[in-house]
């Protein structure tokens, strides 16, 4: 099996709107890959679709081997693919480490609900690994609230990540940072994508160009182009659909 994610098919519309609009995609195994688009391209809803979080309206979205369309959000969860949302959508009024915690005990509980869960100190030791892994130990007793956006966002990746996932989907994961938290970010992301596949959704070409490996550019519900950053760069359709001038892409 060479393909992580593969998708064929799929629609979604919104009354006379197709917003995802008979999609084929493959995502191969052990490639960082975006998925560009101007506004409206139907991006989030591929992602919503992906995850349950939609019913498609015809389709197929094969996870791992297994047609994943249909499922609810929590089944395809606990098989391993998850997602950041554009909409950030941690507890605020709790420390970044009970969010974590939280996070890893509903985890426990969908992933073997007839087993006994992990412990107190099994609890803590993962919510310790997750901080290790996105930098955020030195704000474990920060209440959420009160985090940077940036902070917010990485929480978030933090989170998705409790649910162990093999496949995760980040949503515009650098929306509204600074230039020194993108870059802390971008670095993270690039570092998680060694151990667990990422596909993510970015409006930023230059984080895009500089560390997708593979970039699929979407427009109008449709795939407009897949190539590597190189191919995309010079392909002359996206150039004219969205990118403006090939100088501006580089
Ligand atoms: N729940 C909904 N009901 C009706 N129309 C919707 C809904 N969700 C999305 N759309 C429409 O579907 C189209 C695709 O939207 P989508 O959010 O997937 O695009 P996108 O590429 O993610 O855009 P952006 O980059 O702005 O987030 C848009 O025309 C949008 O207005």
């Amino acid at each position: 099996m060479e393909n992580v994610l593969s998708i064929r098919g799929l629609t979604k519309r919104f009354g006379g709107l197709a917003a995802v609009d008979g999609v084929d995609l493959d995502f191969p195994y052990g490639v960082l890959s975006a998925v560009i688009g101007p506004n409206g391209a139907g991006k989030t809803t591929l992602f919503n679709l992906i995850t349950g979080m939609l019913p498609a309206d015809a389709g197929q979205v094969v996870f791992e081997g297994d047609d994943i369309a249909g499922m609810k959000p929590h089944q395809i969860v606990s098989r391993g693919l998850s997602r950041t949302l554009q909409i950030k959508s941690v507890f605020t009024g709790l420390t970044v480490a009970d969010n974590l915690r939280v996070a890893v005990m509903a985890h426990e509980k969908i992933a073997s609900p007839f087993r006994p869960a992990l412990g107190f100190a099994g609890v803590n030791r993962r919510v310790e690994e997750l901080l290790a892994e996105t930098g955020l130990a030195r704000l474990a007793k920060r209440v959420a609230g009160t985090l940077s956006y940036g902070d917010v966002a990485l929480l978030e990746i933090a989170l998705a990540l409790a649910n162990k996932p093999r496949l995760l989907l980040l949503d515009e994961p650098i929306c509204g940072m600074s230039p020194a938290e993108t870059e802390t970010t971008v670095a993270r992301i690039v570092a998680l994508a060694k151990t667990t596949q990422i596909i993510l959704i970015e409006h930023d070409m230059e984080v895009v160009f500089a560390i997708a490996e593979r970039i699929t550019v979407m427009a109008a519900g449709r795939v407009l182009a897949r190539g590597t950053p190189k191919e995309i760069a010079a392909n002359s359709d996206v150039q004219d659909a969205y990118l403006g001038a090939p100088e501006d892409a580089a």
